[in-house]
């Protein structure tokens, strides 16, 4: 999977291939990065990439002709890739939209600074426009890097035991359950017997459970997108919850 980031800010994007599971799939080539600064694209001495903004008003404008430059040159570099905003105003991302990205053969991520970019580039250069949260940052480049990580971890062979990310709680659109690892007993707190008794049915019944069991109570909102039945199995998991505390 290749990602294309046009960004002013390519040193940002240097974390990515320092460590963990992006940086390890970078190296096996599992996904490809390349970076393209809008500012090379910009003509003139003054090379502008921003400027004041038509109608008045605080802060400024990423210019149109800088990163249709640069989304032309990654679109000819990468012609299968589609071109992905990331903003407050985009479509809010979820682990189905992270399942749907991670499926295409590649992106181009345009990561904004300053108020924003000349409205025009939605209208002539832009494909989707994604927000990864309700909430402004002082530029798209970790929203970008968090839609990477995101997807990346996601693709064979990224993650050393492939089993984890699908067994991950919104892989199965539910929270998560309770982990629990060496000691047995911390200050009087113990581990659930269940995990100790090496019954592995009973414990991914347990497991299930617990995490039916949360979603419930943290944020029923997921439920309402699962089937009458498994929502059914809710009400022994709530009891079996009060039981065990
Ligand atoms: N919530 C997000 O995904 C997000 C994306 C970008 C961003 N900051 C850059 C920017 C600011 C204003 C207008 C367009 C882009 N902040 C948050």
């Amino acid at each position: 999977m290749r990602f294309d980031v046009i960004t002013l800010f390519p040193e940002q994007f240097r974390i990515l291939s320092r460590e963990g599971v992006v940086a390890r799939a970078l190296s096996r080539g599992i996904a490809e990065l390349r970076l393209w600064n809008p500012r090379d694209f910009a003509p003139g001495p003054h090379r502008r990439v921003d400027d004041r903004p038509y109608g008045g008003g605080p802060g400024m404008v990423m210019l149109f002709e800088p990163l249709a430059a640069a989304i032309a040159a990654a679109r000819a570099a990468s012609p299968k890739s589609q071109v992905a905003y990331l903003s407050p105003q985009g479509t809010r991302l979820d682990q189905d939209a992270i399942n749907d990205i991670a499926a295409k053969p590649g992106w181009i991520l345009l990561a904004g600074r300053y108020e924003g970019i000349d409205e025009r580039l939605l209208e002539r250069c832009i494909d989707q426009e994604w927000s990864i949260g309700d909430y402004v940052l002082s530029g798209g480049e970790l929203p970008a890097m968090v839609v990477m990580d995101a997807a990346i971890r996601l693709l064979p062979g990224a993650l050393g035991h492939e089993r984890s990310a699908y067994e991950d709680s919104h892989m199965s659109g539910l929270l998560d359950c309770p982990h629990f690892s060496r000691p047995e007993e911390i200050d009087g707190l113990r581990v659930p017997k269940v995990l100790l008794s090496g019954d592995h049915g009973a414990i991914a019944r347990w497991r299930r459970q617990q995490a039916l069991g949360r979603t419930w109570l943290k944020r029923p909102d997921l439920l309402a997108k699962m089937t009458l039945d498994q929502a059914t199995t809710l009400d022994q998991a709530t009891t079996l919850d009060q039981e065990a505390r």
